[in-house]
């Protein structure tokens, strides 16, 4: 970024009460700070990094590893997942021939761009709204050949409200996967159990991919990473350590991923401590598997999630 667009930012944004814009490594960061709540939004991906409520534990999980470094989506937060989710060659055909360079980042290539920092404003004491975009433009990216506008939409309050808008703004329809890969703290893995994908089918990545269906509420009790179609109604992820309650609603999406890497795969992931899988729940929420979208030349698309926390 240059240094007369980052004196625009600082010139813009922070005399506003509460906002701070920061250096993390190579990385500029908006921190937030109201009556409700605090936040911490990264430029690069629009990345949230951090939430919590006054006097509460975060609600958001960032890993303390993180090296902060341009290109390199945190571990942790909300990366923006998009226009693929996870592994390309594990999307429809429409999606992965879109792409049309060799590798194809984990994700999409959305979490690990510049984003702008378009508008910040703060309504009332208790409430602070953040507005991010990208703009992908079908004549200067040759591995994406398409015309995207992506919004991000971010409300910290009582309540975390964090909302993608996907535009198309050339003539030709495109086909995207994606997710609001949240990462939840929670105070000891075993002590939580997720409720409301009961009675859903799933697909169970970490075993071949077979099919599954939720019997009960969930527990995590080895490596999960779980795609749940019919995933419309609110999840509650249900700590009993910290005696909360973390109250999901999502709007635009049919998929929820449920994602925690357990004992051997946290040793592989990076910027992860081998024992961090205890203190996080990744709940996404998504457009995966066979939940996809697609976006009509001039039409956008929404996927957006609210996040309350409640005593248990
Ligand atoms: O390490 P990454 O690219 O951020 O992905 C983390 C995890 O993200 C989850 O959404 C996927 O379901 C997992 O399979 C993946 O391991």
């Amino acid at each position: 970024m240059s240094n007369s667009l980052r004196a625009t930012l600082y010139q813009r944004f922070e005399k506003l009460p509460g906002v701070r814009l920061e250096q993390h490594g190579q990385l500029l960061a908006l921190r937030v700070e109201n009556q409700a709540a605090s936040a911490l939004v990264f430029l690069q991906g629009a990345q949230l990094a951090h939430y919590q409520r006054q006097g509460e534990h975060p609600a958001i999980w960032l890993s303390p590893q993180c090296t902060y470094q341009r290109g390199k989506p945190l571990r942790g937060g909300v990366p923006v997942c998009w226009p693929w989710f996870g592994d390309l060659e594990r999307n429809p055909a429409a999606i992965r021939r879109q792409w049309r360079a060799a590798d194809a980042p984990a994700h999409g290539f959305a979490r690990n761009r510049d984003w702008r920092l378009d508008d910040v404003s703060c309504p009332d004491p208790e409430r602070t709204l953040i507005d991010l975009s990208l703009t992908v433009a079908a004549t200067d990216d040759a591995a994406w050949p398409l015309g995207a506008l992506l919004q991000l939409h971010i409300e910290v309050s009582a309540r975390l409200r964090i909302e993608l808008r996907v535009s198309n703004q050339a003539a030709t329809a495109f086909y995207y996967s994606g997710a609001l890969h949240s990462y939840y703290a929670v105070s000891a893995i075993d002590t939580v159990r997720v409720d409301g994908l009961q009675r859903l089918n799933y697909i169970d990545c970490a075993r071949d991919w077979d099919h599954g269906r939720q019997h009960g509420e969930l527990a995590i009790d080895g490596e999960t990473d779980r795609i749940y179609h019919g995933a419309w109604g609110p999840i509650r992820v249900i700590d009993h350590g910290w005696r909360r309650v973390l109250h999901l609603s999502s709007e635009g999406s049919d998929s929820a991923v449920v994602w925690n890497p357990w004992v051997e795969k946290s040793q592989r992931l990076s910027d992860f401590a081998d024992d961090a899988y205890r203190g996080m729940l990744c709940v996404e929420t998504a457009n995966a598997g066979e939940d996809f979208a697609i976006v009509e030349p001039g039409e956008t698309r929404r996927l957006g999630f609210t996040l309350r926390c409640r005593p248990l």
